[in-house]
C-alpha cells in the first residue's frame, strides 16, 4: 500500500458542537492505482484526504504512507515527510503568481533542497502538453493549462501518492476530461499513485477503484467502475448509507 488509514476517527469541535467527520474508517491506498473517494457533501472525504495526506491529525487511529506512521512524527518530520514523499493537487490550483510555469513545476523539488531530475521534468513537461507556456505566470494560463501545471508540479519529485482534492471541480468537462487522462496516464505509464476526492461520477469512472463514504463512514467500493455505475451507487446513497447496501448491485 502507498498509503493507508486504520481505524481512522476524526473529530472537529468539542461538546454540542462535535462532529465526527471520520467514524473508524480502514482503507488502503494500493501503489500504482487510481482511487476516487466518493460520497455527499459533508461525508468526510476532504477529511479523509488530508488526514492521509498528513496535512491534519487523526483523533485516534493511524494513517501510514509506506511504512511511516505519521502519528510518529512531530510537525517538522511530518512538513518534510510531505514535501518529500507526496504530491498534491488542489481544486483551487493553487500555483505561485510570481513564478513562471516551469518555476512552478520544479518548486517543491527545489524547496525539498532535492536535485531536480530534469529528464523527468521535461518529460512530464511534454505529458501535460505545456511546452510553448512554460514561460507564462498562472494569470496568463487557463484553467486547464494550470492543472496541468499543478500535476506535473504534484509529479515533480516522484512522490509515492499523489493526492487530489476536487481536480476538476473548477473546470469546464472537457477540460476535467484532460487532467484526468493525464492522471490515468501517471498511473498507467508513469507508475505514480494517485488518490482523488470528486463529486464527479465521470471522474471517478477514471479510476481502479472507488470508495464511498458517507456519515464518516466506509460504507461500499467499486472495482473498474463506469460512470452510470457509480451515479446509481451515489443516488441508492443520497437515500442513507443503508439504502445503498441494499440498492448496489456488485462491486
Ligand atoms: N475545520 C473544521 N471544523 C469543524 N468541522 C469541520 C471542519 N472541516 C470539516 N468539518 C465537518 O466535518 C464533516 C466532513 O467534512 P468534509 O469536508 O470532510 O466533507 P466532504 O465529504 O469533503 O464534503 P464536501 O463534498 O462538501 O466537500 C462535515 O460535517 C464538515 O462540516
Amino acid at each position: 500500500m502507498a498509503a493507508r488509514v486504520a481505524d481512522a476517527v476524526k473529530v472537529y469541535g468539542i461538546g454540542r458542537t462535535e462532529v465526527r467527520a471520520l467514524d473508524h474508517v480502514t482503507v488502503g491506498f494500493p501503489a500504482g492505482r487510481l482511487t476516487a473517494i466518493m460520497g455527499p457533501s459533508g461525508s468526510g472525504k476532504s477529511t479523509l484526504l488530508h488526514c492521509a495526506a498528513g496535512l491534519d491529525r487523526l483523533t485516534a487511529g493511524t494513517a501510514m504512507i509506506g511504512d511511516t506512521e505519521l502519528e510518529t512524527l512531530n510537525d517538522r518530520r511530518l512538513t518534510l515527510l510531505r514535501r518529500e514523499r507526496i504530491g498534491f493537487v488542489f481544486q483551487s490550483f493553487n500555483l505561485v503568481p510570481v513564478l513562471t510555469a516551469r518555476e512552478n513545476i520544479t518548486l517543491p523539488v527545489d524547496l525539498a533542497g532535492g536535485e531536480v531530475d530534469r529528464e523527468w521534468v521535461e518529460t512530464l513537461i511534454d505529458a501535460v502538453g505545456l511546452r510553448d507556456r512554460l514561460d507564462h505566470r498562472p494569470t496568463e494560463l487557463s484553467g486547464g493549462q494550470q492543472q496541468r501545471v499543478a500535476l506535473a508540479r504534484a509529479l515533480a519529485g516522484r512522490p509515492e501518492v499523489v493526492f487530489a482534492d476536487e481536480p476538476t471541480g473548477n473546470l469546464d468537462s472537457r477540460t476535467g476530461a484532460e487532467v484526468l487522462e493525464l492522471m490515468r496516464r501517471a498511473v498507467d505509464e508513469m507508475e505514480q499513485t494517485v488518490v482523488m476526492v470528486t463529486h464527479d461520477p465521470t471522474a471517478a469512472g477514471y479510476a481502479d477503484e472507488v470508495l464511498f463514504l458517507a456519515d464518516g463512514r466506509l460504507v461500499d467500493r467499486m472495482e473498474r467502475p463506469n460512470p452510470a455505475g457509480v451515479l446509481d451507487r451515489m443516488k441508492a446513497f443520497e437515500h442513507g448509507p443503508a439504502a445503498g447496501r441494499a440498492g448496489g448491485g456488485g462491486s
